[in-house]
């Protein structure tokens, strides 16, 4: 599904710049994201995916250009991981309470939305990956967000596991309406979810629909050959001039 960008956007970029230890790692990123809008993030590693997440969630400082956000935007964010210490005795019901106590009810609620609905009294030690990763996707949901940051959510998990978290995020996109940023490095999977797929790699290459484009020489310039065409290449515009990998195979 598309959506067309005919509300004002969630949140903005204009002429993003980031500097990380003397290091420009992002230049110039003029990107948005509408309501509902999926758009997952991809690029080659250090290409800067987390740091413009990490920008847009607020936790760092751009160097140059601007954030603009909506007024009433509500951030969900879940983490790539946490670690907590296994011998802590902590249910899944409490942990949604930490630091802000939530009511059993919400708990349940965002539980209910996340897959879980049942485990509230498990314990956080006893989960197994997938199962964790949902309980950090209700947590990300307690406060009814209308944008969902997920960075490598599904790091760590199988193939089969990382279809069903994203198969859940679609539902709850479609359940709450909330748009979703992603970045992944399970492309085929998120991909096909996208409404929209951005390529970074300290600015925007490229972005567009994901389509099923067999042997597409950009993707595989960036990801390898191991794609098997079952991934998808986005709308290419260039009207810009740079000497990345990503040039180098067009
Ligand atoms: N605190 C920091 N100080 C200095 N450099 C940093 C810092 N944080 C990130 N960087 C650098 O910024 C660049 C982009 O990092 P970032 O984590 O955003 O990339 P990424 O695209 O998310 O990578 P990956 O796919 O490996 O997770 C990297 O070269 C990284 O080393």
């Amino acid at each position: 599904m598309r959506v067309r960008r005919m509300t004002a956007p969630l949140v903005e970029t204009r002429g993003l710049g980031v500097r990380m230890g003397g290091v420009q790692v992002l230049r110039d990123v003029d990107f948005a994201i509408a309501p509902g809008e999926i758009v997952t993030i991809v690029g080659p590693n250090g290409s800067g995916k987390s740091t413009l997440l990490r920008a847009i969630l607020g936790s760092i400082r751009p160097s140059a250009g601007r954030i603009v956000r909506s007024a009433g935007l509500r951030l969900g964010h879940v983490p790539q991981r946490l670690v907590l210490d296994p011998t802590l005795p902590l249910t899944v019901t409490r942990f949604l309470g930490l630091p802000r106590r939530v009511s059993v009810a919400r708990a349940r609620e965002a539980l209910d939305r996340a897959g879980l609905a049942d485990l509230g009294g498990r314990q956080m030690a006893d989960l197994s990956g997938g199962q964790f990763q949902r309980v950090l996707l209700a947590r990300a949901l307690l406060d009814a967000p209308n944008l969902l940051i997920l960075d490598e959510a599904t790091a760590g998990l199988d193939q089969p596991g990382a279809a069903a978290f994203y198969r859940r995020i679609e539902e709850v996109r479609a359940r709450t309406g909330c748009a979703v940023l992603m970045v992944s490095h399970d492309l085929h999977v998120v991909m096909s979810a996208s409404n929209r797929v951005v390529c970074l790699n300290g600015h925007i290459c490229c972005e567009g629909a994901p389509e099923a484009v067999a042997g597409a020489p950009v993707y595989r310039a960036l990801f390898g050959e191991g794609t098997q065409g079952a991934l998808a290449l986005y709308r290419h515009r260039h009207d810009h001039h740079h000497d990345h990998a990503v040039e180098a195979a067009e």
